[in-house]
Order: C-alpha cells, then sequence, then structure tokens
C-alpha cells in the first residue's frame, strides 16, 4: 500500500474536478473543450453555448479519456445545469475582432454577453473559478467582478482575466529573434490584453542585450499579436487555435492550484494590489495559484527605464479600460 507522503505526491493520482465552458461551440470553445478532454484532471465536463454545444460534446465524447462530456442549450434550464457545482467555468463566449476593429470596439456586444454569463455564475457556481477570455479582456474582467459584487459573492481570489496568449507569443516570437528553443523560452508579461497595456518584460529574460531596433520590433509583435491574425484570417475571426491551447494551459494551471500542486506560477490579470492606489484595481502580472485561487500575486520586479515608460502608457489605457467596464455595471 502507498504511504500518505507517496499518495500525495504520486502521478497517477488524479483529482475530479468539473469544468464548464461557456461558448464551447465557437472558434475558441471547440479547440478548448478538446484540449480540456484531454487533460485527466478534468472528469466532468460541461459545454454551453447558444447553438452547437451538444453535437460537440457528443463529438468529443468518443475519445477514451476519463470525463463525461455533456453539451447544454439555454433551453430546460441549460445553463444553469451546466453551471451547478462546477469547479472552473472559462467563458470564450462572445465576438471577435474583423480588420480594422480594435478589442475595445467589441465591448459593445461582448459587454452585456459577459455580463449575463457572470450573473448566471453568481447564481449557480458562486464558488468557481472563473476564468475569462472574451474581449476586451481588460473590460470584461472587471464588469464579472461588479457582478460578482452586486450579488454579494465576489471572490477576488477566484477571477482570472487570461492573458496567456500573450506569454506564448512571446515566447514564440523571441525564439524566433534569438534563434532559441521557444519551448525553452519564458517571458513575463505584464499589464493588460489589448496592444500597450501588454508588456513584454524582455529585460528579465537572457536576450535583455538584443540590440534596439530588434527588441523594439519585438515588444510591438508581442503587443500587436492578435492583428496579425485578425488579418489573415480576413473577416472570419482571431486567434482560435493558439488561444485554446493558452486556455487550456493556464485551466490546468488553475487546477494545479487547486488541486494544491506547489509552486505553480502563471501571469494573469487579476483584482491586484499592485497599482490600486493609482485607481487601477486589475492588473497582469505573475500570480501564485493555490487550493483556494490566488495564492500571491508577485510585483513585477526590476525593470528597464523604457519599460517604465510602457508602464506609464499602460496605466493610462487600463484604468479607462477598467472603469469603462465598472461603469458597465453599476450605471445600468
Ligand atoms: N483573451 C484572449 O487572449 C483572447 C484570444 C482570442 C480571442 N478572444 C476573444 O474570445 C471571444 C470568442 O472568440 P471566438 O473566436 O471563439 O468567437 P466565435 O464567434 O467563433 O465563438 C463565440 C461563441 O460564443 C457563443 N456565444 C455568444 N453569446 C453567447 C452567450 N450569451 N452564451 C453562450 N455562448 C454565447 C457563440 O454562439 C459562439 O459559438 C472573442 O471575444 C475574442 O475576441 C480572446
Ligand atoms: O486579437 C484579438 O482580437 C483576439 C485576441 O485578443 C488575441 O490576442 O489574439
Amino acid at each position: 500500500m502507498l504511504s500518505a507522503a507517496k499518495r500525495c505526491f504520486s502521478t497517477s493520482r488524479v483529482s475530479p474536478y468539473k469544468v464548464t465552458v461557456l461558448g464551447a461551440g465557437g472558434g475558441i470553445g471547440q479547440p478548448l473543450s478538446l484540449l480540456l478532454k484531454l487533460n485527466h484532471k478534468v472528469t466532468d465536463l460541461r459545454l454551453y453555448d447558444l447553438k452547437g454545444a451538444p453535437g460537440v460534446a457528443a463529438d468529443l465524447s468518443h475519445i477514451p479519456t476519463n470525463s463525461l462530456v455533456k453539451g447544454f442549450t439555454p433551453d430546460n434550464s441549460g445553463l444553469k445545469e451546466a453551471l451547478t457545482n462546477t469547479d472552473v467555468v472559462l467563458i470564450p463566449a462572445g465576438v471577435p475582432r474583423k480588420p480594422g476593429m480594435t478589442r475595445d470596439d467589441l465591448f459593445a456586444i461582448n459587454a452585456s454577453i459577459v455580463r449575463d454569463l457572470a450573473t448566471a455564475c453568481a447564481e449557480n457556481a458562486p464558488n468557481a473559478a472563473i476564468l475569462v477570455i472574451s474581449n476586451p479582456v481588460n473590460s470584461t474582467v472587471p464588469i464579472v467582478a461588479q457582478v460578482l459584487k452586486n450579488k454579494g459573492v465576489y471572490n477576488p481570489k477566484k477571477l482570472f482575466g487570461v492573458t496567456t496568449l500573450d506569454v506564448i507569443r512571446a515566447s514564440r516570437f523571441i525564439s524566433e529573434v534569438a534563434h532559441t528553443n521557444p519551448t525553452q523560452e519564458r517571458v513575463t508579461v505584464v499589464g493588460g490584453h489589448s496592444g500597450i497595456t501588454i508588456i513584454p518584460l524582455l529585460s528579465q529574460t537572457k536576450h535583455s542585450t538584443m540590440d534596439e531596433a530588434s527588441k523594439e520590433a519585438l515588444i510591438h509583435r508581442i503587443q500587436f499579436g492578435g492583428d496579425e491574425v485578425v488579418k489573415a484570417k480576413n473577416g472570419a475571426g482571431s486567434a482560435t487555435l493558439s488561444m485554446a491551447q493558452a486556455g487550456a494551459k493556464f485551466a490546468n494551471s488553475v487546477l494545479q492550484g487547486l488541486d494544491g500542486e506547489a509552486d505553480v506560477i502563471e501571469p494573469s490579470f487579476v483584482d491586484s494590489p499592485l497599482y490600486k492606489s493609482e485607481g487601477i484595481e486589475f492588473f497582469a502580472s505573475p500570480v501564485k495559484l493555490g487550493p483556494h485561487g490566488v495564492e500571491k500575486i508577485y510585483s513585477i520586479g526590476q525593470i528597464s527605464s523604457e519599460e517604465e515608460e510602457l508602464l506609464a502608457k499602460c496605466k493610462e489605457t487600463l484604468k479607462t479600460n477598467i472603469q469603462k467596464g465598472e461603469k458597465f455595471v453599476t450605471e445600468a
């Protein structure tokens, strides 16, 4: 028989987690659901969308991993059923950009979608970790927070804006410049998730001595990487497959934290003390994930004078984006 210590660290031990995807029939939702079906920590996978989720669920249910998959529609209290007692909710529901649009242009449609789904989370899954993917993340996360506050169930340790796509892009793009293995590259990306609010801290990498022109081009590419995909898809949407990978990676980290694994650290856009004194309620920085969600929020550490300038610009935009989200709920 395994000793208690061995049982604790045994790699074969699998804790059962219920995970819900809201917007599971979409461009991100489908591959994200596939990757979650392959995650052995997920034993109960609930897929909800206005349309298509039962089909996606039936398709995924033939994959021989240990999760049950069920699809839900708005009929017959489907949203309530998809959320009841769930541990983690991922929200990729909403419209994506078309060429020429900013993420902020999506606010007009996505703000109310996210508000209504957050209301359902507050009513049916008040203890779940909520991972927001829908754009504009800088505003949709404050919307969710405000809805949960109004309902009296806000837990800042369990609300996350998913910024992992910026992190994985940074690893890939820096490796292309430095001719290195992208799987070995780690870049801390802080701030928010749109254009100039995305700040990759290149000064903290082993490539800090890169020439200025290459550095500037690389920072710009990481900040505006989403535009590359929007342009290439030419009206058919934005990043879906790389986002699914990013979302599944971040969800796995959250599950590892809930499961008590040690030293799980990922950047995320969270309710943060770092710049609250300047009126910035949410900020992305490395976060330690634990059994109760956010366990520790790390400061951004030492940065270069150029990065200080980027941070100053980021803060201005971030503050406006956050207030816009909060006001959408408080002034409704
Ligand atoms: N955080 C990030 O890094 C990141 C990356 C890529 C895309 N996004 C954002 O994710 C969102 C989704 O992108 P996509 O490409 O999957 O779009 P999509 O249009 O392909 O899919 C969105 C899905 O949401 C569903 N939906 C809409 N309203 C809903 C509601 N009220 N309840 C349930 N489902 C609903 C739609 O039916 C659709 O299936 C967009 O807002 C996009 O900008 C974020
Ligand atoms: O660019 C977008 O609109 C989608 C997403 O936020 C991304 O970074 O790819």
